[in-house]
């Protein structure tokens, strides 16, 4: 899988994905990171890469003529390859999820267009962007972490990334519900015991107490995630209720 990554900020991206599982991966070849500096595509002797916004308003917009020459430097989809996903982190965008990542990870390449000030000029954004996404709704100075947020989740579903491929799978959200707690050495902490039934070795048992506490962690914390996942729960209840199914 290689990265490029369309940036006024080059070095923040590399020096941000080198470290623990990523940079392990970078070694193995397994994923590539490419950032391209947008400042090295201006034509103008002070490097221009942003102007006032027409019609006015608050601060400034990135132009369109570095960004698209930045994305022609590295679009170059090969013969008979389908064009290369260009990524634009926008507030405005589809939001992030482990499902995109998962469907994202089986790109062989993908580009990322990280803005900064207030945003980029919709022309070119409407010329090379294939997908608008977002990483959840605030505003942040710039694209970059978004990027790296997902390079990050895109990255642990590569196959190889990481060691037992399911730990990659079995993380939180899976089928709909947040991860149960965790425990590890020492057995007793400030006083503070380890569950006993994750002592026992009785592992059908030990897997019921951690559907258990992942259902009401997740009916605490994430009613919106909890619906999806306890709708045939939901659906048995209310027909009960009204007697429109008899269990005698
Ligand atoms: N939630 C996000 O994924 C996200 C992404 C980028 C960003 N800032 C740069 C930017 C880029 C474009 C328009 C714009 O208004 C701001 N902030 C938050």
């Amino acid at each position: 899988m290689q990265f490029h990554i369309l940036t006024l900020f080059p070095e923040m991206v590399e020096n941000g994905l080198q470290t623990s599982i990523l940079g392990r991966a970078i070694q193995k070849g397994l994923i590539g990171i490419h950032a391209v500096n947008i400042r090295d595509y201006t034509q103008d002797k002070h490097n221009k890469v942003d102007d006032y916004p027409y019609g006015g308003g608050a601060g400034m917009l990135m132009q369109a003529q570095p960004v698209y020459d930045a994305w022609k430097a590295v679009a170059k989809p090969a013969e008979g390859k389908k064009p290369v996903r260009v990524l634009f982190m926008s507030p405005q965008g589809k939001t992030f999820s482990q499902e995109m990542a998962r469907e994202l990870a089986q790109e062989e390449e993908l580009i990322f267009l990280c803005g900064h000030y207030e945003g980029i000029d919709e022309r070119v954004i409407e010329e090379i962007v294939t997908d608008p996404v977002s990483i959840g709704d605030y505003v942040l100075t710039g694209g970059e972490l978004p990027a790296m947020v997902m390079i990050d989740a895109i990255s642990r579903m590569v196959p190889g990334v990481l060691k037992n491929e399911d730990s990659g799978v079995t993380e939180s959200f899976q089928e709909n519900l947040l991860e149960y707690p965790q425990y590890t050495r020492p057995e007793v902490w400030e006083g503070k015991k380890v569950p006993d039934i994750l002592l026992s070795g009785d592992h059908a048992r030990i897997d019921k107490w951690r559907l258990e506490k992942s259902e009401e962690r997740t009916k605490a914390r994430r009613p919106d995630l909890y619906e999806k996942y306890d709708l045939p729960g939901r659906a048995l209840e209310y027909l009960l209720k009204d007697k429109m199914l008899h269990m005698d």
